[in-house]
């Protein structure tokens, strides 16, 4: 199948340059950018006023919590966590959890989002929503154990059981990631078994690390250091390492971060409503740590809109360092694109020949992106996720024209109104 963008203005190849010009699409790759491309296409689609972008690759999400969306708001991470969200997801079945994930899932294709690193529950469920939904999915079972050895067994059969169940799937796009929820939730027995596992089946790893001042305390108090040096010291770091949040970083763990190649998921949404704090970005950047861009989940942020996530990064590393050229827009678009794919060995997040056609079509024919003086500019600090008209992934089209084409977006909403009327 092949698809041909007419008249489009393109951020064209890894330094984002806009030209005006076509793209082709044959099979699931970009074939031809160039002015007036006359080659048939099965689909044709005009993108006349419209903003050809790499889809967004949202590095740190748990896709299903849509559904707690406004269920708690306004507190700090731990009493957040403790006192709201797990006795909640304590009840989260199967089918509750896979009516969040369709949630997710087309508010991600509705948004531009193209692939995603999740880590939840029942991560099978959200494995059949994200192979339905056309989404590239990283997609890791989220591992308690409380340093309990049992918990701790229970919980690498279960990781393992997913991994298998996404495997058999045989899919370019569904990905089985190991996902330790965090160090100040995981023994270390446990750690260190993901990272044999890891090794054994060459699976990348995610986890939450130094996110709250509180975690460190409790890390310091338990093992009389950071978490990022804890990490190293058990030899859990490495270049398949995407660590959510690092926010509280010495120089030292910086240092470590860089030196073992792991890659930083970047939330500012996230940190600033929690108030859990702000991420070295311009240390971790100078350091040459690879640093992307995540949403959190949708009980957190509270959407999973990467165009506004761009925004509130890149305003908040100004404010915070007094200086209004820090996080300028293509620093802040390459997180949330190409250095996303780079941390998930992923041939993409880049409008070039060769690369995997994973792109947002953005319509610009809209007064809050006119005039068109500054294409990435408008994209970072003026549009928003309702922009995105069309979303390609892997060489298929999404959604056309703002309609989703891969899932039934009325069922989607009636069953989560439904679900949450069960579950509250
Ligand atoms: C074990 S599945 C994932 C687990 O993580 C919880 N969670 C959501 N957001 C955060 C965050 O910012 N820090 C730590 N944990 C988070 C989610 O509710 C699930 O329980
Ligand atoms: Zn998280």
């Amino acid at each position: 199948m092949s698809i041909l963008i007419k008249n489009g203005h393109v951020v064209y190849g890894e330094n984002f340059e806009v030209i005006e010009a076509d793209v082709l699409i044959e099979g699931n790759r970009i074939t031809k950018v160039a002015r007036n491309i006359n080659e048939a296409a099965d689909t044709v689609i005009d993108a006349k006023g419209r903003v050809v972008s790499p889809g967004f690759v949202n590095l740190h999400t748990h896709s299903p919590m849509g559904l707690l969306r406004g269920l708690a708001d306004d507190l700090p991470l731990m009493d957040w966590l403790e006192k709201y969200i797990w006795p909640r997801e304590a009840k989260l079945t199967r089918e509750y959890t896979k009516v969040g994930a369709y949630l997710g899932a087309l508010e991600m294709i509705k948004g531009g989002t193209t692939t995603f690193l999740d880590m939840y529950f029942h991560m099978d469920a959200v494995a059949e929503v994200t192979l339905e939904s056309g989404l590239r999915g990283y997609l890791s079972y989220g591992m308690i154990d409380l340093g309990d050895p049992e918990k701790t067994e229970k919980e690498i059969k279960e990781a393992l059981r997913t991994m298998e169940f996404i495997d058999k799937l045989g899919s370019d796009r569904v990905h089985f990631v190991f996902g330790p929820h965090a160090p100040y939730t995981c023994s270390i027995a446990l750690l260190k078994e993901i990272r044999r596992l890891a090794n054994e089946h060459r699976k990348l790893i995610t986890i939450h690390v130094s996110e709250t001042m509180a975690e460190i305390g409790q890390i310091s108090e338990r093992y009389g250091k950071s978490p990022v040096v804890l990490l190293d010291d058990i030899g859990f770091l490495g270049s398949d390492v995407i660590m959510a949040h690092g926010v509280w970083l010495e120089g030292r763990d910086v240092r470590i971060l860089a030196r073992n190649g792991v890659t930083v998921a970047h939330n500012p949404g996230s940190n600033m409503k929690l108030a859990s704090g702000v991420m070295p970005l311009q240390r971790l950047l100078n350091a040459g740590v690879n640093v992307g861009l995540g949403t959190d989940g949708s009980a957190s942020n509270n959407n999973l809109d990467m165009l506004e996530e761009m925004k509130l990064a890149a305003l908040l590393h100004k404010v915070h360092n007094l200086d209004p050229t820090v996080a300028d827009a293509k620093t802040v678009f390459r997180t949330a694109t190409v250095n996303g794919a780079r941390a998930l060995r992923l041939n993409a997040g880049v409008v070039k020949e060769g690369y995997l056609a994973d792109l947002a079509i953005i319509d610009f024919n809209r007064p809050h992106l006119r005039p068109m003086n500054n294409v990435i500019s408008h994209l970072v600090y003026a549009a928003n996720g309702n922009d995105v008209e069309t979303t390609i992934v892997n060489g298929k089209v999404l959604m056309l024209d703002g309609e989703v084409l891969t899932l039934d977006e009325e069922r989607i909403l009636n069953d989560a109104e439904r679900v949450i009327g069960e579950l509250v």
